[in-house]
């Protein structure tokens, strides 16, 4: 484990956030949930930043944050305080409209419990995004991935025809077509067998490689964390490490770390 690759982006910004490496990132972000008595302050001054073509997980204890960092970062809830900037965009100063525009156009989701409308087939849900933006796939990407994701003989069946693995399959090749500039994976492998979880942590640790894609997955799991190239740890709503490739046993220790100081 090194504590700094040159390609990983700072936790600070000594060049700022728009020093182009940056995909996306928190600068000393704030959510507090509720007010008076029952405020919960859920997000404590996180400042982040996750570079381009990286795949970066968020671990950390339960309540620690994970969510509502992904949440703010990826415009589907608003921070108190601070900025989440995806590329040169502060997300927190746009309107509803513009915010829609910007999870339709600019992010791609994956989620744990897979998200496909059960109406369309495989192929209307992965052309979805682009159908909606009245754009088309770049040539050759949509079979790109759905060979790569052995969904190709798959595509014109529906959700409840495919295995929970070939669902999230699906999902993969519609948060990938449109080349988003951050890919966002909560919990990507929380209903797959380990089979299928290594299928798709595999897959998303090659759309680095081979597509430069910008990844960035919350995870409770070490072991899905490991295929990551870096780990941003957080407790009690701030950064709490940052490890650079890290093995398995390296991010359970840190984990273990953090439980033993709360
Ligand atoms: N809508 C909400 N209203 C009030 N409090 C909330 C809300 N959402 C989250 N919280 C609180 O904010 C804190 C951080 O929650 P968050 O879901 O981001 O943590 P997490 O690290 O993702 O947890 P887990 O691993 O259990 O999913 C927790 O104390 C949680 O109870």
């Amino acid at each position: 484990m090194r504590t700094q690759s040159p390609a990983a982006a700072p936790a600070t910004y000594p060049a700022g956030p728009d020093d182009g490496m940056t995909a996306v990132a928190a600068v000393d972000l704030v959510k507090v949930y509720g007010s008076g008595d029952t405020a919960v302050r859920a997000l404590d001054g996180v400042t982040v930043g996750f570079a381009r073509a990286q795949f970066t997980a968020i671990m950390g204890p339960s309540g620690s944050g994970k969510s509502t960092l992904m949440h703010c970062l990826a415009g589907l809830d608003t921070a108190t305080s601070g900025r989440a900037l995806l590329g040169g965009t502060d997300l927190t100063t746009q309107s509803d409209k513009v915010l829609t525009r910007v999870r339709r156009e600019r992010i791609g989701f994956v989620f744990q419990s897979f998200n496909l409308l059960p109406q369309l087939t495989a192929e209307q849900n992965i052309t979805l995004p682009l159908d909606l933006a009245g754009k088309r796939a770049e040539t050759g990407l949509f079979a790109h991935l759905t060979d790569v994701l052995g969904i190709k003989d798959r595509l014109s069946h529906r959700p409840s025809e495919l295995s929970g693995g070939q669902q999230q399959r699906v999902a993969l090749a519609r948060a990938l077509v449109s080349r988003p500039e951050v890919v966002f994976a909560d919990e990507p492998t929380g209903n797959l067998d380990s089979r299928s979880g290594a299928e798709v942590l595999s897959f998303l640790s090659s759309s680095v490689r081979d597509l430069g894609q910008t990844i960035v997955m919350v995870t409770h799991d070490p072991a899905a964390a490991a295929y990551a190239d870096r780990v941003v740890l957080l407790a009690d709503g701030k950064v709490a490490g940052d490890l650079d490739r890290p093995s398995h046993a390296e991010i359970a220790d840190a984990l273990q770390r953090l439980g033993a100081r709360r």
